[in-house]
């Protein structure tokens, strides 16, 4: 099938009987490659996620000088060398590049590890990523000493080469991104005087993405003092290898999940984490609130559903990232949902608010867009196209929503290489219940 085609999305005529084995997280992946790039000793990472979001990150280690060698199994990082003494002018002259593409992750996170190796570096990626949110954390970085160039507070910008700055305190707002909170912390450590970060503004989206940062400095030898709210204290010191196995992403089991509750199947998730910082984990309450039998076993998650779906009013602001899964789900729904506190998806892979109105809309459904959130009210939906806006998760959405309504075709399902490159595989495999 080309890619002008689309991608038709299967409709099962029977409920779905499947394990799937998922990927690693995304999340973890890039952080654990951020730590690794900053350690004191080469690393190790098992079951790492190889998708475009985290083959980039890796890139942009290897710009700075680290190794990154997948033996086919894990992914060996050797670190980024160390800065010995202040560099001189002819350290400005070529900054490397670095590519983001649409990778929040990267480009939030690069900035801090670029300024502490210092290096010169040009930052930039997707169009969209262009206009995505990232001037408060260059501003941090201004207020921390390093010279930063931008493009109207944004990207592409380029970051000097300079002395590693002195670290103390900086304040941001953290409202548009809880990824500019952890870029700072990540490279915090490597700081003379350590990093304070203390955030204001209105509140910060996905504390437990800023949760899993701080578990994972900590996992390296990091001091962090979280006791604060709103105020992270990173002491100076060193950084440990690691030695990982990355957990499978659950925000990208949500489609999966989503698959046993519209067919009236079961999903089952080896290797879902007893324990994790992963947003994702979510998903068991609200999956259970909306109809579907959760359990959590020592060998994985197993979810099951009736075929009837029931709307949910929920606050997503901790775990923006299923929200696009479930307005899918909640389009199917028998009443209607309300999903608040993700105003911040706007400044996501795409205007993920106005996407989900304008596509769901287009199959005949009804989501309203609020100022913090959707009032989707499930209606009979047709067949159609469905964009993916280049985000995986409008692609996965589409899916999803296939399940139920014969004729969507996904525009751009390639577009799911951003976290989760086999999609198609995985869920033609769930459906054929391999
Ligand atoms: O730090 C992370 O790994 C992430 C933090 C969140 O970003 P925002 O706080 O910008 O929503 C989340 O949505 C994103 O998918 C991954
Ligand atoms: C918002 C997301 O990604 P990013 O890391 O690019 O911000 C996401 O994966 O839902």
């Amino acid at each position: 099938m080309s890619d002008t085609a689309g991608w038709p999305a299967p409709t099962p005529v029977h409920p779905v009987e499947a394990t799937v084995r998922l990927p690693g997280s995304k999340s973890l992946t890039n952080r654990y490659l951020v730590l690794a790039g900053l350690a004191d000793e080469p690393s190790r990472l098992r079951h790492p996620l190889r998708s475009r979001d985290t083959l980039l990150m890796a890139q942009a280690l290897r710009e700075l000088g680290a190794v990154v060698a997948d033996d086919g199994e894990d992914w060996v990082v050797t670190p980024v060398p160390r800065p010995s003494g202040a560099p001189g002018p002819e350290a400005d002259e070529h900054p490397v590049p670095v590519d983001c593409g649409l990778a929040g992750t990267v480009m939030r996170f690069l900035p801090p590890l670029v300024a502490v190796s210092g290096r010169a570096a040009h930052l930039f990626g997707d169009p969209r990523l262009h206009e995505r949110p990232v001037a408060p954390l260059l501003q941090a970085l201004r207020d921390l000493g390093v010279r930063v160039d931008d493009t109207d507070g944004g990207f592409p910008c380029t970051i000097h080469a300079g002395p590693v700055p002195a670290g103390g305190e900086v304040a941001l707002d953290a409202s548009a991104s809880s990824q500019f909170v952890s870029g700072l912390l990540l490279a915090g450590a490597r700081m003379r005087d350590g990093l304070v970060v203390r955030h204001v503004g209105s509140a910060v989206p996905s504390r437990p993405h800023v949760a899993m940062t701080v578990e994972n400095l900590r996992d390296v030898g990091v001091t962090v003092d979280d006791t604060e709210d709103l105020v992270w204290r990173v002491a100076p010191g060193p950084v440990g290898g690691l030695d990982v196995d990355v957990e499978p992403d659950l925000s990208n089991a949500g489609p999966f999940l989503a698959a046993a509750l519209v067919t009236g199947g079961t999903v089952h998730v080896p290797g879902w984490p007893q324990q994790t910082t992963q947003a994702g984990d979510v998903l068991r309450d609200v999956l259970d609130a909306m109809g579907a039998d959760v359990r959590l076993d020592p060998d994985g998650l197993t979810v099951s559903g009736d075929g009837e779906v029931y709307g949910i009013d929920v606050d997503l602001h901790a775990a923006g990232e299923v929200a696009p899964t479930l307005a899918g789900l909640a389009a199917l729904a028998v009443s209607p949902s309300r999903l608040r506190g993700i105003a911040h998806l706007r400044g996501h892979e795409t205007d993920r608010l106005q996407a989900l109105a304008d596509e769901v809309g287009r199959l005949g459904g009804h989501v309203e867009v609020l100022e913090d959130g959707l009032r989707i009210e499930p209606r009979p939906l047709h067949g159609g196209r469905w964009h993916s806006y280049a985000d995986h998760r409008m692609a996965t959405t589409g899916a999803v929503v296939g399940l139920r309504v014969p004729g969507v075709v996904v525009d751009d399902v390639a577009t799911t290489s951003k976290t989760i490159p086999d999609f198609v595989g995985l869920w033609t495999r769930m459906l054929d219940g391999r």
